[in-house]
């Protein structure tokens, strides 16, 4: 698979990349960030840290405002950050230019309806072609993986774990959408990428999944207090319940006066770098 170097600048000792290839998931070309710390030895496989964003982000979002590289160098974790919708000529949006569907809103699922499923097959995107990609060009540990999100991409972030039971050694969240069927962003997306029949929406519902069944080593969750979307779309009390229910070790930490943006993320980046640096450590 071919991949196109966009950029590439020196950050932290490391290199910051920005890539861009064509994807067969999608139909589109997709761009996406990857961090590579310094490494000690050429050819030394690192583990690798995934970022799935939250609506109306592309790559760029975490990249410039999400501040964990020097985390990342000083624990020697790569960092990938994809994009989280196809973009580029023909590709459907939101008939009302709304920002919580359509382009930069692919909620992480392979759409099943039209016109959503030629292009929206964002599930397929980062499960498996960008891995296989990123494997291919970067000098990545695959047993040693972790994933984290915010947002859309907490969702995206948890239900891909919790689906490739074995794949992650860690897994994080910061604010994120825990069970899309019950709330109004995932009513939107769901029934319009999948349709209105509601089981085909528990693969993609974390709540759902721990509910059928689906497990996660332990979790690392961060939301903030004043986040203005925290009762009526991410709804973390589903999670602590659905977690303590099934015996999973959730680590879930309400932040006073912090709200829904990246000066939040950014915060507790380092927390969550470190929480995957002490589970990906060969
Ligand atoms: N454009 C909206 C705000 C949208 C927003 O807050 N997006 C979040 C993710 S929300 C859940 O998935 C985000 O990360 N935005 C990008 C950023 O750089 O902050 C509005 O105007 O209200």
């Amino acid at each position: 698979m071919t991949l196109e170097t966009v950029s590439e600048v020196k950050s932290h000792g490391g290199v910051q990349g920005v890539y861009r290839h064509a994807s067969a998931a999608t139909g589109t070309e997709m761009t996406f960030s990857v961090f590579v710390p310094p490494q000690p030895e050429k050819g030394e496989a690192l583990p690798v840290l995934w970022y799935l964003s939250g609506l109306t982000c592309s790559h760029a979002n975490v990249t410039e405002k999400g501040e964990y590289r020097a985390a990342c160098a000083e624990h020697g974790i790569i960092f990938v950050a994809p994009d989280t919708s196809p973009r580029g000529e023909g590709v459907p949006d939101d008939s009302k230019g709304a920002w919580d569907f359509g382009l930069g809103a692919g909620f992480y699922v392979d759409a099943t309806t039209t016109p959503w499923s030629a292009n929206y097959r964002m599930w397929s995107y980062v499960a498996q072609e960008l891995p296989a990609l990123v494997a291919d060009h970067f000098p990545i540990d695959a047993a040693r993986q972790g994933i984290t999100g915010h947002s859309m991409g907490g969702h995206g972030a948890l239900t891909v774990a919790l689906r490739h039971p074995g794949r992650f050694r860690s897994v994080s969240a910061f604010a994120p959408i825990v069970a899309p069927s019950q709330v109004p962003w995932g009513d939107k997306a769901l029934s319009n990428y999948l349709g209105l029949d509601r089981s085909k929406w528990r693969p993609h519902d974390a709540v759902a999944l721990i509910e059928d069944g689906a497990r996660l080593p332990d979790l690392l969750v961060d939301v903030g207090e004043a986040d203005p979307f925290l009762e009526r779309e991410l709804k973390p009390e589903l999670l602590e319940r659905a977690c303590a229910d099934a015996g999973i070790a959730l680590t879930l930490r309400r932040q006073p006066g912090y709200d829904h943006s990246y000066y939040f993320i950014s915060t507790f980046m380092n927390d969550h770098i470190r929480w995957h640096s002490e589970r990906l450590a060969a």
